[in-house]
């Protein structure tokens, strides 16, 4: 099949799916037999698996990792995480530029990083003891997923100082390690995920965190929702110190002080980023200094002091299994 038919045939089932899922899950009225549902799901799950650059997020397969799941605890973020403005081309970053200039009054210093495709998590330490893992959810409310956290390497569970703090990152897993688990997964004849991205939100939302243990997550860290208790005044001050506290912090940073230096930065990613071994979607360009963010401050879903350029989707690739086939 090409990628037109399954686009069509994909846009007409997450329609009636997601028709069926209002029905069954607000209305507590089906509209159709379980059989009916779960047969459409899973043809719109082998389409997807067939075109990952086909899966939208609001497709039935993304919901799933995004409803917070009832069987976790909930947790309510004290201060809300956001999500982020997106733009599509350079253009639309000059002009983000350009708002910025006018809103401050001169041009400002950007903390450019690499968009890291996973979900976004919580962590929070009191007297630098990790005390609790969670989900973004719908920003306000999340899942509890500390000990779910608690399985994955690259988080401390102890800061090397008794510092009462909130970080917030990005939850992925490695495509070396999506690889092999949908290769497990297919032996056992069970389903397999669609992107690497959804397999991290399935496997950090268990309720069974020996599960979550053998998924061999990793976590970018990448804010801190207090700054004021590291006393640093800048977005790139904020991640070294985060590095030199124990998180994985991703290396691929730079501050600019224009944009021709981000337009580089682009290409070179853009090149890169299938030989990165972590899925990545796009760059964030943040401004850098953090008292000017506070001074731009958010708007109900998105901060203006930062901006997501994505990158298109990618070309259609082969998963893993299909390459053993032929
Ligand atoms: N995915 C990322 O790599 C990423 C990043 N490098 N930086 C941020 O900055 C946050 C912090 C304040 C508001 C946005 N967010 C990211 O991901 C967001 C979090 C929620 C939705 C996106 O995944």
């Amino acid at each position: 099949m090409d990628q037109q038919t399954a686009q069509t045939q994909l846009s007409q089932l997450r329609l009636e799916l997601n028709r069926y899922r209002k029905a069954y899950y607000t209305e507590d009225a089906p509209l159709v037999e379980d059989s009916v549902y779960d047969q459409k799901y899973q043809q719109l799950l082998q389409l997807e698996q067939q075109f990952p650059e086909l899966v939208t997020p609001d497709s039935p397969s993304q919901l799933v990792g995004d409803v917070p799941a009832s069987n976790l605890a909930k947790v309510t973020h004290e201060i809300p995480m956001l999500s982020m403005g997106d733009v599509f081309s350079f253009a639309e970053l000059q002009e983000f530029n350009e708002r910025i200039k006018n809103a401050v009054g001169h041009p400002v210093d950007y903390n450019v990083e690499l968009k890291i495709d996973g979900l976004a998590l919580s962590l929070v330490y009191q007297q630098g003891q990790l005390v609790q893992g969670s989900t973004r959810g719908d920003g306000s409310i999340g899942e509890d997923v500390t000990n779910n956290v608690r399985t994955i390497k690259n988080i401390p569970q102890t800061l090397p100082e008794p510092l009462d703090l909130e970080v917030r990152g990005e939850c992925f897993m490695p495509k070396a390690a999506f690889a092999k688990l949908n290769n497990q997964r297919e032996q056992n004849g069970e389903t397999v995920f669609a992107n690497p991205r959804n397999a991290a939100a399935g496997s950090l939302r268990q309720l069974n965190a020996q599960i979550t243990a053998q998924r061999q997550l990793s976590t970018f860290i990448y804010t801190v929702v207090n700054p004021q208790n590291i006393a640093v005044a800048t977005q790139s001050q904020a991640l070294e110190k985060m590095t030199q506290l124990g998180y994985h912090v991703n290396p691929e940073r730079f501050v600019s002080h224009d944009l021709q230096g981000v337009k580089a930065y682009i290409a070179k990613y853009q090149q890169l980023r299938d030989q990165l071994p972590y899925g990545i979607d796009g760059i964030v360009l943040k401004v850098n200094d953090l008292t000017l963010q506070q001074q731009l401050g958010n708007t109900v879903k998105v901060p203006r002091w930062e901006i997501a350029y994505k990158f298109p989707p990618e070309e259609a690739q082969t998963t893993i299994h299909q390459i053993e086939w032929t």
